[in-house]
């Protein structure tokens, strides 16, 4: 368990060896591959990535403009975890995410920082178009450094721009027109027609290089550096599903991965394919990260596509987290890591934890009917009831489901109330005889 060490700083929680930096390593996969067993590794993957994925190999243009311009690119395919049917023809769509650094440090000016992103990222999506990539999605506020850690208006304001008609949609819509491919750019909206309103946005790009919609962020974090809520509030899109030529998709964006309903939402609206594009790091997420995604895959049966910023990125000012920590300049380590979680509970490999990269996945959509109907969980949930205890949980008098052990009000009995003095609720369902 963690402590408050003598320079007023946490204590690494017992057993974390904090001589190892969080950059020491490049992927879990690498870790894998270099110290187990071949033979256990088989049984490892198994149980850690599920039935698994086939690596495709990467044409030699793709390689070359991705070493020219130092991104790691890699190509898997999921398609043979699908059965073939006789009533329906597959559905194969190639998915892919990009995880990305800043280009500029963030004290050049916002407009070079900007443009910088830009010709990094038309390196990444031009390999994905040669890669005949069908849906790509971008890192949560891709064309910014994620500065929200400041709580600064000066400056950072400046990034926000239009949904509909900004200079990232233009650009990307070109860019899906070029390459007949949907792309999600996930942006800090500046919402003119309400007063100059911002929004964490994903804005979808048809593959006609058409504005089909956009979503904002739903679940604002409180959490370490993550002083989001200083810019903008949740978003209040609902839950849309963008019908595209390639598929059902919808956008959870970053912090609303934490939220099973937030999810279950989107499914529920028809989603077959939820991107997640995220911003986070290794000290607050990690553990957290290669579960959630997946999780949701399983628990919605649909496919999840989750990508993470990459790299250390440094502010001028320092800033506080209110968690006792001395003032800082950077948020640590985003750490990359974005994959794709399939409805079977299989998974592609990782992006580095280190590295830019865009990770392209073949997928079957067919899989989710066929995992429905063998795993059942939309026919076994139990929505009616759940609709009932929301219901009553969001009135101001609900009163929780207790169900008390009488023999805590026994005081004959060694482990009576009187005996517990952490039962000092005096709330009337804790009271009641
Ligand atoms: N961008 C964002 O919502 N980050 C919050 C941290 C996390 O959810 O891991």
């Amino acid at each position: 368990s963690s402590e408050i060490g003598s320079d007023g700083m946490l204590k690494a929680a017992a057993g974390v060896d904090t001589s190892m930096p969080m950059t020491s390593f490049s992927s879990l996969e690498d870790v894998f591959e270099q110290h187990i067993p071949e033979k256990e590794r088989t049984q490892v993957m198994r149980v850690l990535y599920g039935k698994g994925r086939g690596a495709l190999e990467v044409a030699d243009d793709v390689v070359e403009l991705a070493d020219a311009n130092n991104f790691q690119v890699k190509l898997e395919s999921m398609v043979n975890l699908t059965a073939q049917e006789e009533m329906r023809a597959p559905r194969v769509v190639r998915i892919a995410v990009v995880q990305n650094s800043i280009a500029l440090p963030t004290t050049d000016p916002i407009s070079e920082q900007y443009q910088a992103l830009v010709d990094k990222i038309e390196k990444m999506i031009d390999a994905a178009g040669m890669m005949g990539v069908n849906v790509l999605a971008l890192q949560e506020a891709w064309p910014m450094p994620f500065a929200f850690c400041t709580r600064e208006k000066h400056r950072w304001m400046e990034f926000a721009e239009s949904a509909e008609s900004g200079p990232s949609t233009q650009f990307l819509k070109h860019k899906a027109k070029q390459y007949n491919m949907v792309i999600i750019n996930p942006i800090l909206e500046r919402d003119e027609a309400h007063q100059d309103r911002i929004w964490n946005t994903a804005v979808v790009i048809g593959n006609n290089g058409n504005y089909i919609g956009k979503h904002r962020k739903n679940h604002i974090p409180r959490v370490g550096d993550f002083n989001e809520a200083t810019y903008y509030l949740e978003g209040d899109t609902g839950h849309p599903v963008f019908e595209t030529v390639y598929g059902k998709i919808a956008v959870n964006i970053c912090y609303g991965r934490h939220h099973p309903l937030n999810w279950m939402a989107f499914a529920m609206n028809g989603a077959e394919i939820i991107f997640n594009p995220s911003a986070t790091v290794g000290e607050l997420s990690e553990p957290m990260w290669p579960i959630e995604a997946r999780n949701a895959a399983i628990a919605n049966t649909v496919f999840v596509a989750a990508n993470n910023r990459v790299g250390t990125e440094v502010f001028p000012n320092e800033f506080t987290s209110a968690d006792g920590k001395k003032a800082h300049k950077d948020f640590g380590h985003f750490y990359g890591s974005s994959y794709v979680a399939a409805p079977d509970a299989s998974r592609s490999s990782s992006l580095s934890r280190l590295r830019d990269g865009i990770l392209a996945v073949d997928i079957d959509l067919n899989l989710i009917r066929q995992v429905r109907d063998r795993w059942m969980f939309q026919n076994t949930a139990r929505y009616e009831m759940y609709a009932q205890l929301l219901n009553q949980y969001i009135r101001h008098d609900f009163k929780p489901e207790l169900v008390r052990d009488p023999a805590l009000d026994d005081a004959r009995l060694p482990s009576s109330t009187a005996a517990i003095p952490l039962s000092t609720c005096t709330a009337d369902y804790c009271t009641a005889k």
